[in-house]
């Protein structure tokens, strides 16, 4: 897993470093050595002549750019400095690397941005180094630096951020005004959860993380409970498959679902639960359902019931749901597809009651789960403190919105803050967005697989089948089933992209393209 730090855990990170004995100067020569190699490397090679600018802030983020350009001169590249902030604001470092810079013989200049306007641009061209501002970013970029970055972002020059880009906040990947538009954003010793998520993200262009010397006694005090992967990971957390075994071995899986209207959801869930390596499903569904899923999918075993939509459900269908929650199932989904009839509503009941193995709970399985925790003693749901440890819900920003009486615009802006909250909630909450996070169990963790192409009817019933057959074939790691399952579904969205282009994919092709990534992984 890789670990994201926060403005403030940065700022923690260095502190520690300190602590230990290690001057900030190193770790600001460091970093700037980092960005100046990757420069070199990957953008100029022998191409002396390019010009390479350095916008720099009054911070250390300055310094880092600063250091960065003077480097490059002293490598024989043609660098110079713009200083766009204020001098009373310089930090010492960053006095320092302007002394030194200027001893060297670099081009500076303290500018006012606005004055660097023109319509003949210095900057078209060149390559930017954007050294505005770091992880000390807060609020808005206003006034002349915001004309100036809407300047800047209109030239395709190729743009490298130091450590993050200016204007992103490093803790939520919030964007309130403008930011600096990069192509790569080189970030020091550990990956920032501001450019993790959106919008952040697509500010930072291509994320190197470099190494810059901080001592792993401080590494080491940076918390691991947010995280994400990448796709070098992904073969370490796949479920064992051991030649010896059969298909009880790798779980029963209870999904019900589905309606009269639509049994579409119960196959799709299936299907990806199949093609993730579930070894058994059984279907529990509406007798009207029958034909369609044994044409569909033979593979799947059919529970079927006949109540009415506008009652509970019968004694006989409690029992055979009792059973098969019970005595049946190693992993359970319920919700996708099911109406929210009174009927669905029993059934979900019968299941919150009685689950005691892990239980996806999607789409309607939620609306009715909050309504049955209304109509419980407690009243009003807390997820953090009712949340049964084996709960995994999969609410998407309006069904969360939902769960925690807030408005869905205040979800949607504060996801990331409200997912580290929701961090000592017992269960798990899959957060679908654009960057799904997952957050429970003292983990949050931010999902980088996926594309838009995922946003289509059936997707996330594939995702309630991924996870299911992991929850129910992984048993080394149960902790990272939830990550590992979304992290998957994004990846067969991602791979299907590929193939079909993200206009074209669809949830029946996703829940089988679910199979190649298994396969590419664990071979
Ligand atoms: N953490 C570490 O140990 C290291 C940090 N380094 C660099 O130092 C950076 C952090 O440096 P600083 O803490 O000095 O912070 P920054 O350089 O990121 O920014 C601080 C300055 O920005 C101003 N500012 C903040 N929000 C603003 C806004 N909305 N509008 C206008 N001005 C605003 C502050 O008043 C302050 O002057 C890192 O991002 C990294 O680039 C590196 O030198 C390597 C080591
Ligand atoms: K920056």
């Amino acid at each position: 897993m890789i670990r994201l730090v926060d403005s403030e855990g940065a700022k923690k990170l260095d502190e520690d470093a300190r602590k230990l004995g290690m001057p900030g100067m190193v770790l600001m020569e460091r970093a700037a050595l980092s960005v100046a190699e990757f420069i070199r490397d990957k953008l100029l090679r022998d191409d002396v002549d390019k010009k390479i600018i350095a916008v720099c802030g009054s911070g250390n983020n300055g310094g880092d750019g600063i250091a960065c350009a003077r480097i490059l001169h002293e490598w024989g590249y043609n660098s110079e400095v713009i200083i766009v902030g204020k001098k009373e604001k310089f930090t010492n470092q960053t006095k320092l690397q302007i002394r030194l810079a200027k001893n060297c013989g670099v081009a500076l200049k303290i500018s006012n941005p606005v004055k660097l306007i023109t319509e003949k641009s210095e900057f078209n061209q060149a390559i930017v180094i954007d050294a505005v501002f770091g992880v000390g970013f807060k609020g808005k970029l206003e006034g002349d630096l915001a004309k100036f970055t809407e300047y800047l972002n209109m030239f395709d020059s190729v743009k490298v951020a130091v450590d993050i880009p200016s204007g992103v906040n490093g803790s939520n990947g919030r964007v309130e005004g403008v930011a600096v538009k990069c192509d790569y954003t080189i970030t020091f010793g550990v990956n920032k959860l501001g450019i993790a998520v959106y919008p952040g993200k697509d500010y930072a262009g291509e994320i190197i993380v470099a190494d810059i010397g901080f001592p792993k006694k401080a590494l080491d005090m940076v918390s691991p409970d947010t995280f994400t992967f990448d796709e070098s990971q992904i073969s370490y957390y796949m479920p064992e498959r051991r030649e010896y075994s059969n298909k009880g071995d790798f779980g029963k899986i209870l999904i019900i679902a589905g309606s009269e209207e639509m049994c579409g959801a119960s196959f799709l869930s299936a299907l990806a639960a199949y093609r993730t390596g579930g070894g058994l499903v059984r279907l529990f569904v509406p007798e009207a359902n029958r034909q369609s899923l044994q044409n569909l999918l033979p593979e799947a075993i059919l529970t079927t019931y006949e109540d009415s939509t506008d009652k509970v459900i019968s004694k006989v269908t409690a029992d055979k749901l009792e059973k098969a929650v019970k005595e049946w199932a190693a992993a359970i989904v319920i919700g996708p597809g099911l109406g929210l009839s009174k009927r669905s509503k029993s059934l979900v009941k019968k299941v919150v009651d009685l689950s005691e193995v892990r239980t996806v709970i999607d789409a309607d399985g939620l609306t009715l789960f909050r309504e049955i925790v209304e109509e419980s003693e407690d009243r009003r749901l807390d997820l953090v403190k009712d949340l049964k440890k084996n709960f995994i819900l999969t609410p998407h920003i309006k069904e969360l919105a939902d769960l925690l009486y807030m408005p869905k615009e205040e979800v949607k802006e504060n996801v990331v803050q409200i997912a580290k909250e929701l961090k000592s909630c017992s269960g798990e909450i899959v957060i679908k967005e654009a960057r799904t996070l997952v957050a429970g169990g003292g983990k949050c963790y931010i999902n980088n697989s996926g594309n838009s192409g995922l946003a289509k009817a059936g997707s996330g019933d594939v995702l309630t089948g991924i996870l299911a057959a992991l929850i129910a074939t992984e048993k080394q790691r149960p902790f990272m089933v939830t990550p590992l399952g979304v992290y998957i579904h994004g990846l067969a969205g991602d791979m299907l992209k590929e193939k079909k282009g993200k206009y074209g994919i669809i949830a029946r092709e996703l829940a089988d393209e679910v199979a190649e990534v298994m396969k590419r992984y664990t071979e």
